[in-house]
């Protein structure tokens, strides 16, 4: 199924590309980020975009809740692109959206399709049928857990209870974080949002994020509440050498510029390059931007390094909930090896008695304190700073031996918070 040229206004273009872009996550193992980045929305009009942009996160949020709601009315599976629609028609009627313009939507999709043509009916009909039960029949259904793949490990990090938290919080659509250029507390105020204890601001039902006062200007960006703290640990000092190692597309590279640092942010990625110089030129922000290989990038002296390596992302599953859909752990291996490389690579640019930020949106140890306690074991001169972890809003249950865990269970009555690692190394002053 191929997304419309078109963007009608009764919603068969978004729910066309939302479907496309949950086949692609449940049938292709990819993204929704590599779908959109490789165009499948460009037709369709911005609210369109949006509209199906949120549709397929929707669906697969609450994916298990459909499936167990149309289970009743399904004698067998039908193929994937049927099921998919019956999906995310469950999800929008359970959401309370009239179920008439969702099946006539639905079914007007199925009959142009050649592998669906001949399901359209089978849509009609279960759709209705969900559509009559009463609202009370969806409450019940249980909070979607985490695939098996996902959920053996962190249970065993975790625990059983921990998990359970952070999938209530993974069920629920998370609010906007915004990180402010200047004062938070009256950003908060401007945009009627919650200063967060970490001095993030958080607004609940946002709409669209270009539409919000203060984006234009450039007075904020948009940056989870957990992802924002390791720039704060690594507390850059105006005029500082700081090198953000693995930068694109730049929420940290923001801070470490507004911080008044002197800032090289560096990326492998050129498309993410371009997004990080876009919010460059919105906020009026400087740093110098370098496309390369973290790996062979051979400039010393730095006085701070910020390492946001690249890993498994399953502390983003809240935002991201089509990652346990398009991903199966298979190339988090490669992951783990590479962070490590690339923590000792990052030393050796360092000056002597700098410190070194590394940080991973992971949920998985392995991304996060294992990789803090074997840089240890490998380098002699390395040493924890704790102390820089002590940031305001930060509570002290929260760091561990190795570094700062948050995770997504932590503020949950609040809306929660990605999870994430962070832990800040000082190199010995006689290395080098
Ligand atoms: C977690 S993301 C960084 C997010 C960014 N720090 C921010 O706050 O917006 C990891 C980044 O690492 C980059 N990356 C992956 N391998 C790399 C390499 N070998 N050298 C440099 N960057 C790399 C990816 O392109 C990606 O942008």
């Amino acid at each position: 199924m191929t997304p419309d040229r078109t963007a009608p206004e009764d919603g068969i273009a978004a729910r066309r590309a939302a479907l496309h872009l949950i086949e692609q996550a449940t049938g292709g193992q990819r993204l929704l980020s590599e779908t959109i980045g490789a165009g499948a929305l460009e037709r369709l009009s911005p609210p369109d975009r949006a509209r199906a942009q949120r549709l397929a996160t929707q669906t697969l949020r609450q994916l298990p809740r459909a499936d167990r709601a149309l289970k009743p009315f399904l004698v067998k599976q039908p193929p994937l692109a049927v099921r998919n629609a019956l999906r995310l028609g469950a999800v929008e009627i359970m959401e309370g959206a009239a179920a008439h313009g969702v099946v006539n939507a639905l079914v007007q999709i199925m009959s142009k399709g050649k592998r669906t043509q001949s399901y359209k009916g089978l849509v009609n009909a279960v759709l209705r049928k969900l559509g009559d039960q009463p609202p009370e029949a969806f409450a019940k259904l249980p909070v979607p857990k985490l695939p098996n793949w996902l959920r053996g490990p962190m249970v065993e990090a975790w625990g059983r209870k921990a998990v359970d938290a952070m999938e209530a919080v993974h069920a629920a659509a998370p609010p906007l974080d915004l990180t402010a250029k200047g004062d938070p507390a009256a950003l908060a105020e401007r945009l009627g949002g919650a200063l967060l204890p970490t001095g993030s601001v958080r607004l609940t039902g946002a709409g669209q994020v270009s539409a919000l006062p203060g984006f234009e200007a450039g007075d904020w960006w948009v940056q989870d509440a957990a992802a924002a703290v390791a720039a704060r640990v690594l507390d850059a000092q105006p005029g500082e050498r700081v090198l953000d190692l693995c930068a694109a597309p730049g929420g940290k590279t923001l801070q470490l510029a507004a911080a008044g640092a002197e800032v090289t942010a560096l990326d492998l990625s050129e498309t993410r390059l371009g997004r990080l110089r876009e919010n460059l030129g919105r906020t009026g922000l400087a740093a110098r931007v370098v496309q390369a290989d973290a790996l062979e990038f051979d400039e010393t002296g730095f006085d701070a390094i910020l390492l946001d390596a690249p890993c498994s992302a399953t502390g983003t599953i809240r935002r991201h909930p089509d990652l346990p859909y398009a991903k199966d752990g298979a190339e988090f291996g490669a992951l783990i090896g590479l962070q490590a490389e690339m923590i000792d690579h990052a030393l050796t640019l360092l000056k002597p008695g700098g410190r070194l930020v590394f940080c991973t949106c992971s949920l998985l140890p392995d991304e996060g304190e294992v990789q803090v306690e074997e840089a240890l074991a490998r380098h002699g001169d390395l040493t924890l700073d704790t102390g820089a972890l002590a940031r305001p809003g930060i509570e002290a249950g929260w760091i561990g031996p190795e570094g700062l865990r948050l995770r997504p269970d932590y503020w949950a009555d609040r809306g929660g918070m990605d999870g994430f690692f962070i832990a800040c190394l000082r190199r010995g002053p006689e290395r080098g």
